[in-house]
């Protein structure tokens, strides 16, 4: 029997990679392929009448399956079906690491969840708020309500935009250069940088099309996202790559930290580094930058 240390709401989570949790081909060593976080799929990826085996097959799957340090989440069905209750159910007995809410459109669907999973983490008798919660936002009305979904419960770490839904509801399709998910995008970040909580690009669904996806990973790093949702092991490299800060970026961020430190012994509160100007969020922000390298195994570094 598995049993996972106790799930850290601000670990890594650079890539989520999608596995329907039927599926034994794709869920038996899927921690080979070194994405941050899987998530079992209950929830699309499992046809309506498949719901029971595939709950069945999750159970089992966490039960058995040693996933090491590789995070384990699995998607819930929507709180608008007849699954959720007993998906999460399986979720906690199972002991996951936490759960995504598919469709998740209020702080109300949060705390319905919340409360479903204390109940159910009493019935089996894990550790009370151990199992943490993430939202899909995959609606306008999701997107609308970001900050209120990410606030609603202590167990919230993240939220990620669906964009299989959401352009679906948007009635528009991938365009090169994201500008039909720009404002949504954008709008969700907001939220989750307001919150405290991680914020997660969708998965990007033309497998072949790697130009695409690299272009979209890349504007996803420079809007500010801490990750990404991926569907297919070949997305994960690119993505961890462009998710770690480069050479260049640690090489001025220790420059910029010594001499920060020097500076304030010295009296001064702002100057220049390599003709840039810097003051204090410059050097918070290379701190979290040395932080981020540090935990993607690029830098081992004093500072
Ligand atoms: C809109 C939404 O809801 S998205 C979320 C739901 N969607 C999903 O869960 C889909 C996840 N992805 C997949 O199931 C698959 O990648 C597919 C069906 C899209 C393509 O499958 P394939 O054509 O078999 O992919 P591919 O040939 O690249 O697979 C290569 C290897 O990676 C494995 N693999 C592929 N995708 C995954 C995955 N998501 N997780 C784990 N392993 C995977 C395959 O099993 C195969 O392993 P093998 O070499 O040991 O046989
Ligand atoms: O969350 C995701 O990226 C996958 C998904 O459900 C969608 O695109 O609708
Ligand atoms: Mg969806």
């Amino acid at each position: 029997m598995i049993t996972r240390p106790k799930p850290q709401k601000n670990r890594l989570r650079r890539t989520m990679m999608f596995m329907n949790a039927q599926k034994p081909g794709l869920i038996k060593d899927a921690y080979i392929y070194g994405s941050d976080s899987i998530i079992l799929d209950l929830e699309d990826a499992v046809a309506e009448n498949q719901k029971d085996a595939a709950r069945f097959s999750l159970y089992h799957t966490l039960k058995t399956i040693d996933y090491g340090d590789t995070e384990v989440i699995v998607r819930i069905n929507g709180l608008d079906t007849p699954h959720w209750q007993e998906d999460i159910r399986c979720v906690v007995a199972g002991g996951a690491d936490g759960i995504r809410i598919a469709k998740c459109e209020s702080a109300k669907d949060v705390k319905t969840v919340e409360e479903h999973a204390l109940a159910a983490e009493r019935e089996f008798g894990v550790e009370e708020g151990r199992t943490l919660i993430m939202a899909a936002l995959e609606s306008p009305k999701g997107i609308m309500n970001a900050y209120e979904i990410v606030t609603a419960s202590p167990r919230m770490f993240g939220c990620a935009i669906s964009g299989g839904d959401f352009r679906k509801s948007m009635h528009v399709q991938i365009v090169k250069g994201g500008i039909e998910m720009l404002a949504a995008r954008g709008q969700m970040l907001l939220a989750a940088r307001a919150a405290g909580v991680q914020c997660f690009d969708t998965m990007y669904p033309n497998i072949d099309d790697m130009e695409g996806f690299k272009a979209e990973v890349s504007q996803n790093r420079e809007m500010g996202f801490d990750g990404k949702s991926v569907v297919n092991p070949k997305q994960i490299q690119f993505v961890h790559e462009t998710f770690a800060p480069t050479k260049k970026e640690i090489a001025y961020a220790e420059k910029l930290i010594r001499s920060f430190n020097e500076q304030v012994d010295a009296g001064v509160g702002v100057y220049t580094v390599d003709g840039k100007m810097v003051d204090i969020p410059f050097f918070e922000d290379a701190k979290r930058i040395l932080a981020l390298a540090r935990a993607c195994g690029v830098y081992d570094g004093d500072l």
